[in-house]
């Protein structure tokens, strides 16, 4: 669950009506921006894996020192952008693998491959002549090579990776939509139902269900298309 919030209130708000069998919380930049690391910590101490999703993108030191700040604040998974590359990745990898011999209990490592907001053209003006899945299968391969537990991508790619990759290799996928949605500012989107046909390893999904009237319902109607695909 995308909890795209920006008051501590507003997200407690809506954290109250779930429990962690529930789902799997994720934090983004916006929520993390406003609030701090305070509601990570109290949403970890509520018994939620948290998903700690700031992308981070720097030199290799910087993004490893902040790869282990997310694994000392307890999240259980963080990601980085594929495109900050091979070394960038490589010291993520050996800063919790040091971390983890040292006992410490360490997230799942994750790469950010094409957003799911963007299209041909959208790389096309960054200077890429390839579609989406070529770029999305080049960057998922490079983030297996350095040791990465899985990758950020659009579900429309679920297939192509998990016959490249292997099942093994996790596949987070936003640009979630059920029928009833709007497809808001995502592009390359699923159904919940598709998605899962196609190899999906875990949903993000936030507006369809932090935007309705009646949070709750939705979710049950998501979980009831999964179970019934
Ligand atoms: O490629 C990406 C990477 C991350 N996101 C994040 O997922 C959620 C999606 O929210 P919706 O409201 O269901 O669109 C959001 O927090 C994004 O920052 C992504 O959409 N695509």
């Amino acid at each position: 669950m995308a909890l795209d919030f920006n008051t501590r209130e507003a997200t407690l708000g809506f954290v109250d009506k779930l429990k962690p069998e529930m789902c799997r919380l994720k934090i983004g930049k916006e929520l993390f921006t406003s609030c701090g690391p305070g509601i990570v910590e109290e949403l970890v101490s509520r018994g939620f894996d948290v998903f700690l999703d700031l992308k981070f993108h720097d030199i290799p030191n910087t993004t490893a020192g902040a790869v282990v700040a997310a694994a000392k604040l307890g999240v259980w998974m963080v990601n980085v952008h594929v495109s900050g590359g091979r070394k960038m990745m490589r010291e993520c990898v050996a800063r919790l693998s040091e971390l983890k011999t040292a006992g410490v209990e360490v997230p799942l490592l994750i790469g950010v491959t094409v957003l799911t907001s963007m299209d041909r053209h959208d790389l096309e003006e960054l200077g890429l002549d390839v579609g989406p899945q070529e770029q999305v299968k080049r960057l998922a391969q490079l983030a297996k090579e350095c040791g990465l537990d899985g990758v950020v991508c659009s579900a429309q790619e679920a297939q192509m990776l998990k016959v490249e990759l292997g099942d093994g290799f996790l596949l987070v996928t936003p640009g979630i939509r059920p029928e009833f949605a709007t497809k808001d500012d995502q592009n390359r989107v699923m159904t919940p139902a598709e998605a899962v046909s196609s190899g999906v390893d875990y949903m993000v999904i936030g507006r369809p269900i932090t935007k309705a009237s009646e949070p709750l319902k939705v979710l049950q109607m998501i979980q009831a298309e999964i179970a019934g695909k």
